[in-house]
């Protein structure tokens, strides 16, 4: 388990040619972009969270038949810094980095103060983030980088806080058809009071090729957070055609505390908290007047990540979730906990609570003149309710779709659009993926793809071009083994029959990764989020 979750990887910066068993279809064509952590130490220092490890990006050419596999360290300033140094410089989420004691007094009182008003680190390492024409690798702070998505080399680093007051972002944004890009960021500490800025970022238009599209970013509506000093922390949000969903939970993050933290010694996670005896609140953004609805929609204290999918139908906003019960998976990607077997996990029951994909439905007709205590969902198709409560709010309550699935992906010319199928990695009451599956939301069936001593990553769809159906497709996954005589592949599974129609096997050192984007190549078939499929 030790080297699956924490190996210093060896980057492959020339393309090495997979061998490929099987037949790809013709048209896959393009590149899948990945990212995710890749080093885990730096001359005698060593990284204690999952998350902290330096970004490694990937990319899986695929032409003409064959797929081609190269890997490149983002240049990030964390990276060039801990290398220079030969030790970790650049405090993460989960290590604190202190200066070298015979570093000059000018540079420990300098760290001090970037630690106060925190000047977080810029080694993105969780997703590919698409804005205008440009590719981007993410992580959850101001910064992000521009790379070259066909050379896998960092070409600028980006301040957000250079075009919006946030000091935090996510990492999943979301497109509309027009390739216009949606995310949302947290102002905190220094630009008065705490709030969620949801911003557009316009698809560069043909004539502004060389100026940067993050220029038209446009705010499309601020919240102020519930509590001044502990924002809620969030990993993403959800979109339909016309709302943007925005959970506010009980996992929270602690300014005084992310203040103080350097100097009491202890990192960036320990600034989070959940706080089981709150409650979750739901807020809806209307895009067209740039507002919050008025209903507040409220539900049980629970921690999200990932957002799966929303859509409209018949005047309610249906969206689902992947949703715990509490904050432990973040506890659990510390490498310590990591490096214990499957089984001592299952022992110890490290994860206290297991992923829950979750329906939630949130009706949008007035509940002004509605009776106290009438559940207002009037769908046919869910169990989730949402029943008014005396302070004039709704409480919601979800629909169970199933347990155990993580790093969800759909068909995206279906994002914000009623859908019925989801690919995730299957997890249990632990962090290792073993399978991957295909749930069908409405009749709550599950395909399966597992094989011995396979570790697969999140899943990615592909659309066929000229798809008529929603799965007419593939899903890409690359692989990695425990097994010392098996080397890494990307597997290429119908996403119709979840069979396997290919596989290129990679002589190169790869690691279990995090997100990933799918650029088809020009002239193949539409980009998956500018245009929608014929249906
Ligand atoms: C550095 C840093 C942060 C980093 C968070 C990270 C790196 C989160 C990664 C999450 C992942 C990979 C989730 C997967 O589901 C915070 C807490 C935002 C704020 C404080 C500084
Ligand atoms: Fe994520």
């Amino acid at each position: 388990m030790h080297t699956l979750f924490k190996k210093n990887i060896t980057e492959t910066s020339e393309p090495v040619k997979a061998r490929v068993k099987g037949s790809l279809p013709a048209w896959l064509q393009g590149t899948l972009l990945r990212n995710g952590p890749g080093l885990f130490s730096v001359g005698e220092t060593s990284y204690n969270h999952w998350f902290d490890g330096m970004a490694l990006l990937h990319s899986f050419t695929f032409k003409e038949g064959d797929v081609y596999y190269r890997s490149k360290y983002l240049r990030s300033d964390t990276y060039n810094k801990n290398t220079r140094a030969n030790r970790i410089v650049v405090s993460e989420f989960g290590t604190m980095a202190y200066p070298d004691p015979c570093q000059s007094i000018f540079t420990k009182v300098f760290s001090y103060m970037s630690h106060t008003i925190p000047d977080f680190t810029d080694n993105c390492l969780i997703n590919i983030i698409k804005y205008g024409k440009d590719y981007y690798t993410s992580t959850e702070t101001n910064y992000f980088h521009k790379i070259d998505p066909n050379t896998l080399e960092t070409l600028q680093k980006v301040d957000y806080r250079k075009y919006i007051a946030v000091n935090l972002a996510t990492s999943h944004p979301h497109y509309d058809q027009e390739g216009n890009t949606y995310n949302m960021g947290t102002s905190i500490i220094e630009m008065g009071k705490p709030k969620y800025t949801i911003f557009k970022v316009p698809s560069a238009a043909e004539d502004s090729a060389k100026k940067p599209c993050l220029k038209n970013l446009e705010v499309v509506c601020s919240i102020p957070c519930r509590s001044c000093l502990t924002p809620s922390y969030y990993h993403s949000f959800g979109m339909t055609e016309n709302y943007i969903i925005f959970i506010e939970q009980p996992f929270k993050l602690d300014i005084l505390k992310l203040a103080t933290a350097y100097y009491r010694g202890v990192n960036w996670a320990s600034c989070l908290k959940f706080d089981a005896d709150d409650n979750t609140l739901i807020h809806l953004i209307d895009k067209r007047t740039q507002r919050p609805v008025a209903t507040k929609f409220y539900t049980d204290a629970l921690v999200v990540y990932h957002h799966v999918n929303a859509y409209e139908e018949d005047g309610h906003v249906v969206f689902d979730i992947i949703a715990y019960k509490d904050s432990s998976l973040y506890d659990m990607f510390y490498l310590a906990n990591l490096q214990q077997s499957p089984e001592r996990f299952e022992a110890e029951n490290c994860l206290s609570s297991a992923p829950v994909c979750k329906r939630y439905v949130l009706p949008l007709h007035s509940a002004k003149d509605a009776e106290i205590g009438k559940n207002m969902v009037k769908l046919e198709s869910t169990t989730a309710t949402a029943v008014k409560n005396k302070e004039g709010s709704l409480c919601c309550q979800p629909e169970i779709h199933c347990e155990g699935m993580e790093l969800p992906r759909i068909n995206y010319n279906y994002n914000g659009k009623k859908y019925r199928y989801v690919y995730a990695c299957r997890v249990e009451w632990r962090p290792f993926p073993t399978k991957i599956g295909k749930l069908d939301v409405t009749t709550k069936q599950m395909l399966e793809w597992q094989e011995d001593d396979c570790w697969p990553a999140e899943p990615v769809f592909v659309p066929a071009p000229n798809a008529v159906e929603e799965d007419d497709g593939v899903i890409l996954s690359s692989i990695v083994s425990t097994n010392p005589n098996k080397s890494p592949f990307m597997l290429i599974l119908d996403a119709k029959t979840f069979k396997e129609v290919a596989r290129a096997t990679i002589d190169a050192d790869i690691h279990l990764d995090l997100h990933g984007y799918f650029i088809p190549q020009q002239g193949q078939h539409p980009p998956q989020e500018d245009t929608s499929v014929a249906r």
